[in-house]
């Protein structure tokens, strides 16, 4: 079993943030990386495998602690799985509005039963920046779609994501609620599970 005290999250977003210690409760702290550097590595991967333990072997250098990168996005079926990896910059990295009003123009003559999609985690953690073996857990929430934005929890896609096990958006779900079914709850639980805290 391996044990850590602090890691630190190679993201810049608050809301993994928040969500991830969240679900890590208080043995393990995480630290941000914009504590050590504002600069966003490029993330060049083609799979979210891969731009995961890039960030994470990033992070891992720049802060000389073991680092966990959380690599996430929306993969809609009608759109063959896009935005996928590059949901972040669907809208060319004009922000989260931007993105949503975009897949909200792309599918808006879309029928419902042809409006799947799926969250996507994969968490990577490295001991250090050249970890060989670098720990992956990977999580899937599916859904669809809606045709307007609902909510005002969460971050990202959570306005244009219904929950079929709760007949609502992801962003109306409580915080709580949303950290015990999300796609990075999944991937969460299984790294619990291999970190041995579970
Ligand atoms: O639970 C979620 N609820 C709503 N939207 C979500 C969620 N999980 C991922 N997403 C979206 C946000 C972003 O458009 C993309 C992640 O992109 P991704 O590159 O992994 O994260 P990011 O650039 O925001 O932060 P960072 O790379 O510093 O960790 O998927
Ligand atoms: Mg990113």
């Amino acid at each position: 079993m391996m044990t850590f005290q602090q890691i630190v999250l190679a993201s810049h977003n608050a809301g993994k943030l928040k969500e991830l210690q969240a679900m890590l409760g208080d043995t393990v702290q995480l630290r941000s990386i914009g504590e050590f550097s504002s600069i966003e590595p490029e993330e060049t991967g083609l799979s979210f495998v891969e731009n995961a333990i890039l960030k994470a072997r990033n992070a891992a250098r720049i802060s000389g602690m073991p680092a966990l990168a959380d690599d996430s996005g929306l993969a809609v079926d009608f759109l063959g799985g896009a935005p996928g990896i590059y949901s972040a910059r669907y809208a060319d990295g004009k922000g989260d509005a931007a993105n949503n009003a975009k897949l909200l123009d792309v599918l808006k003559d879309v029928p419902q039963e042809q409006r799947g999609a799926q969250f996507v985690c994969v968490l990577a953690l490295v001991r250090h920046a050249d970890d060989p073996l670098p720990i992956l857990c990977e999580g899937l929430w599916h859904g669809r779609i809606l045709t307007e934005a609902s909510g005002e929890h969460g971050f990202g896609y959570d306005p244009l994501f219904w929950v079929p096990e709760r007949d609502c958006s992801s962003a109306e779900l409580s915080p709580a609620d949303k950290n015990q079914i999300s796609h990075r709850a999944r991937a969460m639980s299984l790294l619990r599970q291999r970190l041995g805290l579970a």
